[in-house]
């Protein structure tokens, strides 16, 4: 088989970002006079890139704010959070792993993130990770964004591989939509933010650790994937 390639999504996959999307969505809040959100709030809030978390917050209590609003409180997350990076963010257990494992399979990665990808490409250098990914893409990489199947497709493209040699990582289902309308198999993670079981939204597989994400899992995803389109 080609050397398949593993699409990862970043926030609540790749990286437990959590605290410090925390810390900068509630320096936005306090700057707008509103109370504090926590944790678990932000777990659910986050997926769909750092304004449609902020307006998820406000949403949570009841209020909606014009563009001209989000516009400046997102330019005020971006520059707190950039700022701080990588802060307290870490990545998950197994991840570092996992991304050897698949390199000594010859196998390609990629990051498909609804994050900026400034701010995305930033994180992953101070990991001191990014060298493992052959494409890392945005929410402002091209004009559309995951769950739009064209974010992933467009990712794998700049990646050098094709649709049908990937697999993609994720956590919400943002990452589930788009590789299904993509037509290639998704692994969950059940330890990222979202707001409902990631089960619910039916993936290929769902893993509780990336110890579980070995190669013989992605091959047979590829594979299964391959045989389904053939039939
Ligand atoms: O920052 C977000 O809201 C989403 O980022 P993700 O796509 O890496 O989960
Ligand atoms: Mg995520």
């Amino acid at each position: 088989m080609t050397a398949p390639i593993v699409v990862f999504d970043l926030d609540g996959t790749l990286v437990d970002t959590a605290p410090d999307l925390l810390d900068s969505l509630n320096h936005c809040l306090q700057s707008a006079g509103e109370p504090a959100v926590n944790l678990g709030d932000v777990r659910r809030f986050v997926g769909s890139g750092s304004r449609a978390m902020i307006a998820r917050a406000f949403a949570s209590r009841g209020k909606t704010l014009p563009d001209s609003d989000l516009d400046s409180l997102q330019a005020l997350f971006l520059e707190h959070y950039e700022a701080g990076i990588p802060g307290r963010s870490r990545p998950f257990p197994g991840v570092l792993e996992a991304l050897d494992r698949l390199r000594r399979a010859d196998f390609k990665a990629a990051v498909c993130t609804n994050k900026h990808e400034r701010p995305a490409r930033r994180l992953l250098e101070g990991l001191d990770i990014a060298g493992h990914f052959e494409a890392i893409s945005g929410g402002d990489t091209f004009t559309y964004r995951k769950p739009d199947p064209r974010h992933l497709l467009d990712t794998i493209a700049q990646a050098g591989s094709a649709p049908g040699l990937a697999v993609m990582v994720g956590d919400s289902r943002a990452d589930i939509d788009a590789a299904k309308a993509a037509g290639i198999p998704v692994v969950a993670v059940d330890f990222g933010y979202t707001d409902r079981p990631v089960h619910l939204f039916e993936p290929s597989r769902v893993i509780s650790h990336f110890d579980a994400l070995t190669v013989s899992l992605v091959e047979e995803l590829v594979e299964a994937a391959a045989d389904q389109t053939a039939s």
